[in-house]
């Protein structure tokens, strides 16, 4: 089943305006399909971030369309892209932006409670979460009471929360050493595996990307090949990076 659908999307930065254009997206099409796990990789400057922003309803395109759960995101209004969002969509950000000021059931919750879902209802799926990620007994506390790896596992529980039909992952290893970022791929892969999400992920990081069932390469704004996993990682660790000696993007 397709959860997600790009048909031929550009993106031209500038396009209406003095300064020089830039075509950060030219002319993508690419197919999710439900439980799949992929990664988007590319060198610097390939439109990783701007691609990723727009499938995430953060930016508009300039021409081309995005489906998600055959809904056609391209086409929707402030207001109901924020509402589609916050039902449809999950996320893994690179710093994990917990806020500081909420418990972190609170934190795991937000999106329901801002919903207005029955409190029971909120409770149960926090609860539910909470176990499956084996971090029930945190359920009091604030994100700065608790270690980079339990943040990590509220960062998921949260992406979780509103049953997304697609999680975007920005980075997740961004900023991690070796054994944090195997701890994050190591969740997101239970996620994946264990609860059949659909996970989507731009990445810079082999390494990370070797956790996905299928990689996309972009470059100049175009896709220029993908890879497929055949259940190895270290097999298909070599693989990405032999295909990053060839079309760049080795940091
Ligand atoms: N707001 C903007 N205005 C003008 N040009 C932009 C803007 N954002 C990105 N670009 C340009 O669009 C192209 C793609 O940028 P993008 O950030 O999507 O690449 P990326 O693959 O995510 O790069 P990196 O790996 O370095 O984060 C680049 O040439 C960049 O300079």
């Amino acid at each position: 089943m397709e959860i997600l659908k790009v048909n031929n999307l550009t993106k031209v930065y500038n396009a209406y305006k003095e300064a020089k254009e830039v075509k950060a997206l030219d002319g993508i099409s690419l197919t999710v399909n439900k439980g799949e796990f992929v990664g988007i990789m590319g060198p610097s400057g390939s439109g990783k971030t701007t691609l990723l922003n727009i499938l995430s309803g953060v930016d508009k395109c300039t021409s081309g369309e995005v489906f998600i759960n055959n809904k056609d995101i391209s086409s929707m209004k402030k207001d109901q892209m924020a509402l589609f969002r916050r039902r449809n969509l999950g996320y893994i950000f690179q710093d994990f932006n917990l806020l500081d000021s909420l418990t972190l059931q609170e934190n795991i919750a937000l999106t329901l409670i801002l919903d207005k879902k029955r409190p029971q209802d909120i409770e149960n799926r926090v609860n539910k979460l909470m176990n499956f990620f084996s971090i029930e007994g945190l359920k009091e506390k604030y994100p700065y009471h608790i270690s980079g790896g339990e943040k990590q596992r509220v960062a998921a529980a949260r992406a979780l929360i509103n049953e997304p039909a697609i999680i975007f992952a920005d980075e997740p290893t961004g900023n991690l050493d070796s054994k944090s970022a195997t701890n994050i791929m190591s969740i997101m892969s239970k996620m994946n595996d264990e609860m059949n999400s659909t996970v989507l992920m731009v990445t810079h990081d082999p390494f990370a990307a070797s956790f996905c069932k299928r990689v996309i390469f972009i470059k100049d704004g175009k896709v220029k090949i993908e890879i497929n996993s055949h259940g190895d990682r270290k097999k298909f660790f070599d693989k990405i990076l032999e295909v990053q000696s060839v079309i760049g993007g080795v940091n």
